[in-house]
């Protein structure tokens, strides 16, 4: 994978890749003097962004910033079929103090929009699916909530009907649901005397926020909720950016709701489809690795910071997917209109 990136590094940088280059299994290091990468084959190139943070020139290496790679993204979409998943929190919204102020920008909505238009577009987030529809409002995008737990599926699918033709929802927990409402006041009471703490029930995930909780509280907190959860088999827990997530027990996870809903759109036997997924956090990871099961796609990741992820590429920030995603609904915009 190590030359997989640098090669689309180079292509990026207008640098001929060859074949005989592509299969050489060199990993590229990162020479902190000279602020350049070398292969080992004597190539020596300029790292595309300044590493402002400490680290994060030699991890951009191997998750190389998509819009710095675009053209290399785009060579290889070309005459593929690009469905488009896309986090909400951290992802189309910048992270804020209060979860219910995490307001995306009109600019981000148009973009999403505008991406919808020319790729088939899900958004996959652990807020529960009416929550990121409010905050999204836009009708041509489908929508997981609940890390993928509530998935409104496309009406292709035969399955997301009843019987009266209504759309219907695909809720591989639902038989969950009164647990999940026991275990919502048994939290409510836990987090009660930590100041700062707060619930945010997410229909079939609880998320206990702890942002807003005094340093010195925070594994006071986490603690009394790890107790919680583990005596409570019905469950688990997985953590997000100051945020515990208490979900149902079940092996589902943003991952699965991806395959779900490119077998619903009908791509998931397709051998020209090419997923990308953009995301940020923990829970993200989980989509990034089917991708990289498929050993074709885009996974990318939303990070200022070196982190440790199975993403091939990287974004800095809201405001680069943004970029991202405009440069994107652009590049299918001119290719549809070269065909007409
Ligand atoms: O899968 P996502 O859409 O990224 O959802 C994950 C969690 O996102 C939200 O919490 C995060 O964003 C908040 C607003 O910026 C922030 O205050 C919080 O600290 C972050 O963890 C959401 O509120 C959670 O319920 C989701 O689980």
């Amino acid at each position: 994978m190590f030359q997989r990136n640098l090669s689309k590094i180079k292509h990026a940088m207008g640098f001929q890749v060859s074949q005989s280059n592509k299969q050489k299994k060199v990993k590229p290091f990162y020479c902190p003097d000279n602020d350049s990468v070398v292969d080992g084959t004597n190539v020596s190139l300029p790292l595309v962004n300044s590493p402002d943070v400490p680290g994060y020139a030699s991890w951009l290496v191997n998750h190389p910033s998509a819009l710095d790679t675009f053209d290399s993204i785009t060579n290889e979409a070309k005459g593929k079929r690009v469905v488009v998943f896309l986090d909400y929190d951290g992802t189309l919204s910048p992270i804020v103090e209060d979860p219910d102020k995490a307001f995306m920008s009109a600019e981000m909505r148009m973009a999403v929009r505008e991406v919808a238009k020319y790729f088939p577009t899900s958004i996959i987030s652990g807020r529960s699916r009416e929550k990121v529809k409010e905050f999204v409002q836009l009708s041509n995008v489908y929508y997981g909530g609940s890390h993928g737990l509530d998935i409104l599926a496309p009406p292709r699918a035969v399955k997301s009907f009843d019987k009266k033709e209504n759309e219907v929802a695909f809720q591989p927990a639902k038989s969950f649901l009164p647990a999940i409402q026991e275990i919502a006041i048994e939290l409510e009471d836990t987090i009660r005397e930590v100041p700062g703490a707060r619930l945010e029930d997410n229909k079939f995930c609880i998320s206990v926020h702890y942002r807003q909780v005094l340093p010195e509280d925070q594994e006071i907190l986490k603690e009394k909720v790890r107790t919680l959860v583990e005596n409570s088999p019905e469950f688990r827990l997985t953590e997000g950016k100051m945020v515990l997530e208490v979900r149902p027990s079940i092996s589902w996870n943003k991952g699965n709701a991806l395959n779900y809903l490119l077998d619903t759109l009908g791509f998931n036997d397709a051998e020209d489809v090419l997923p990308l997924y953009i995301g940020d956090d923990r829970t993200d990871e989980d989509a990034f690795k089917v991708i990289a099961g498929r050993r074709e796609g885009f996974p990318i990741i939303v990070s200022s910071i070196p982190k440790d992820t199975i993403a091939w590429y990287s974004l800095r920030d809201p405001s680069e997917v943004l970029a991202f995603l405009l440069r994107l609904a652009k590049w299918k915009k001119s290719e549809t209109s070269i065909f007409k």
